[in-house]
């Protein structure tokens, strides 16, 4: 990386521990001069020793840099305000309100820039310390109305400096930020860890990744870990009671035999967590294929694993190592975006080395049919987002149909002409549940098949029944595309909504849901949804569309009974999320990851 800062010198670190360390380290790199301090000679020594600086007294700094634990950083702030007037102070304390008040008073209260580089490690120490910790990670700065615009620039640069992204919180909402995201999490790994303290070694030989994974932050400072939490204890309070109330709820649930929508809705939830937390570069999540390889314990093996896949030319997205207890093989788990997946897994193959045969989940299809307002599309969309499976709404195509027949000047009940325009329609689908787009030819039509005009007429098409035996042969087409690895969701699957997918459409898929809801439950949804209200005037009006819609269609095929192998989901009385979790629940074993 870039060596040149530009953070002018001398700069004092105080506090020579990881995270004082990894920053004197940085700027030593780039020629700054950087003076340390620290409370114990012997953590100032080894820093000294690791090449963070010298020990030699600083007359003015540019910065000081307050790197101790939360409950004695307001104290070192001040001191360093008054030490050095000329200096911009901050500090890189993971609390930031409890300082701020202490500081409040403080006549250089302007030359201090709160700061929390969100990284780190589970170790502590300037033997753990890493020039480039900060790259690419966000660095909060809580500045508020009295700090000087100048002091914000210049630790502003300093962060910059050290690799990292500086975002702007105040100091209120960055505690409440990282209740969530550090504190708790940390006590959630120390707690699981803790529970662990007297199991039998025959168990924890059978530990996997899985626990490595949940208690790597255990290993951190009790006593650095004390102070931070003890600085925000009232926002990890409040994060601990709802967590709390969740654990309690389902420890009643796990003493009695029933109660598996409870459990489904713990892991549901807990996927819709996890896929929230950004990937590697900062973006959504991205997915890959994972290659699984066997490698011996012997000298050189992952720099020949290396080198062959580079030979393959194929780009390692990431990588995980995973060592088993008494094992003379190591499992490495090489991610690769997934059109490389199965590339790479017969190459690897080809050149010796034993991959093991990911066990890939069957391609999914989930079908859902319902009336009108039974929140089949709400619930299609969120499964399909949520198992990244792709979305399909047949009944958009119907509309699609009817739009590009009026769009042609066909006369809507002349069956003949009507299939004839089905037929030639040159429609394409994006099947993104976050992004539904329906194109005719040049023209996006998602909007307009949503109007009135095209809802009002859709039942011609919809009752002509050739027509609908054009449109299950297109969306069959669809759904068997989407089960292999060309489709919009590389083989995972789709979620089909409409009225006679579980019926005709789909009827082998492995997951198969009626959805239903009381007339007044599906009317009061339709109306806000079209209306924005669902108030006597707004029922009134869309009652009319909902039923007459539902009536015609129902002339042609059942989609109030569920046939045999069909699950009914009432879903009057049921929120979204638990609507969702029973779908879920309902998937086979063999066809999830
Ligand atoms: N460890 C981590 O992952 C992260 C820590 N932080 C924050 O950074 C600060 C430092 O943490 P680490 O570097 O991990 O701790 P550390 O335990 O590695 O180092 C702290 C150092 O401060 C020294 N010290 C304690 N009181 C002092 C005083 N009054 N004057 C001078 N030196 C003193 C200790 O001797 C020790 O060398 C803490 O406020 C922590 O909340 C921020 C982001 C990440
Ligand atoms: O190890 C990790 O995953 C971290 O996120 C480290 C960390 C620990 C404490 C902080 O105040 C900020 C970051």
């Amino acid at each position: 990386m870039n060596d040149t800062v530009l953070t002018a010198s001398p700069v004092l670190v105080i506090g020579t521990g990881l995270l004082g360390t990894s920053i004197a380290l940085r700027l030593r790199r780039a020629g700054v001069e950087v003076h340390i301090e620290d409370a114990s000679p012997v953590a100032a020594a080894l820093a000294r020793d690791l090449g963070a600086g010298t020990l030699e007294p600083v007359s003015a700094p540019s910065i000081v840099v307050v790197a101790i634990p939360p409950d004695v950083t307001a104290g070192a702030v001040a001191s360093a305000l008054e030490r050095f007037p000329d200096a911009v102070v901050t500090d890189v304390a993971s609390v930031k309100d409890k300082i701020a008040a202490a500081l409040e008073r403080h006549p250089g209260f302007e030359r201090w820039v709160g700061s929390h580089p969100m990284a780190g490690k589970e170790r502590s120490g300037a033997i753990a310390a890493d020039a480039d910790l900060f790259v690419g990670r966000p660095w909060v700065l809580t500045p508020n109305e009295r700090t000087s615009q100048a002091a914000v620039g210049t630790i502003r640069t300093l962060a910059v400096d050290m690799g990292a992204s500086v975002s702007m919180l105040s100091a209120a909402e960055h505690d409440h930020a990282v209740a969530l995201v550090s504190h708790m999490p940390q006590l959630m790994s120390s707690l699981v860890a803790a529970a662990l303290r007297d199991a039998p070694a025959e168990a924890l030989d059978l530990a996997g990744q899985g626990l490595r994974d949940v208690t790597r932050i255990a290993e951190s400072d009790p006593l650095l870990w004390t102070s931070i939490i003890n600085g925000n204890r009232t926002e990890i309070a409040n994060v601990l009671r709802g967590i709390s109330a969740r654990l309690g709820a389902l420890v009643v649930t796990l003493d009695r035999e029933s109660g598996l929508d409870r459990i489904s809705s713990v892991i549901a939830d807990g996927n819709k967590g996890v896929a929230r937390i950004p990937g590697k570069h900062g973006g959504a999540r991205t997915s890959y294929a994972e290659v699984i390889v066997l490698i011996p314990d012997q000298p050189g093996m992952l720099g020949r694993l290396f080198a062959e896949i580079g030979e393959l030319g194929i780009n390692i997205e990431d990588l995980e190592m995973e060592h088993s207890a008494r094992q003379q093989v190591g499992r490495v788990i090489v991610k690769v975006n997934p059109h490389q997946g199965l590339p790479l897994e017969r190459g690897l193959e080809q050149k010796g080395w034993q991959v093991v045969r990911s066990e890939s989940p069957k391609p999914l299809v989930i079908a859902i049919d319902g009336p009108s307002g039974s929140g089949k599309s709400t619930v299609a969309k969120r499964v399909a987002r949520e198992l990244g499976l792709s979305y399909l709404n047949t009944g958009a195509m119907y509309r699609a149909a009817t739009w590009w027949a009026m769009h042609e000047g066909i006369d809507l009940d002349d069956a003949d002409s009507v299939l004839a325009a089905t037929q030639s329609m040159p429609l394409s689908i994006d099947l993104a549940p976050d992004n539904q787009r329906f194109m005719c030819a040049d023209h996006d039509i998602t909007a307009a098949i949503r109007t009135s005009e095209v809802a009002k007429v859709v039942s011609k098409l919809a009752v002509n029944l050739g027509v609908r035996a054009e449109m299950v042969r297109m969306q069959q087409a669809i759904i068997a595309e989407e089960t292999t690895a060309s489709g919009h969701s590389q083989g995972r699957g789709i979620v089909a909504e409409g009225r006679d997918i579980t019926t005709v459409v789909a009827a082998d898929a492995p997951v198969r849901v009626l959805l239903t809801a009381s007339e007044e439950a599906r009317l009061a949804r339709r109306a806000k949804e079209n209306l924005g209200a669902a108030d006597q005037a707004a029922i009134a009006a869309t009652r009319d569309e909902v039923l007459r819609r539902d009536r015609d269609d129902s002339t042609v095929i059942n989609f109030t009974v569920a046939e045999d192998g069909v699950t009914t989901i009432d879903s009057s009385a049921l929120g979204i999320d638990e609507v969702v979790a029973a779908v879920i629940a309902l998937i086979p074993e063999g066809y999830r990851d």
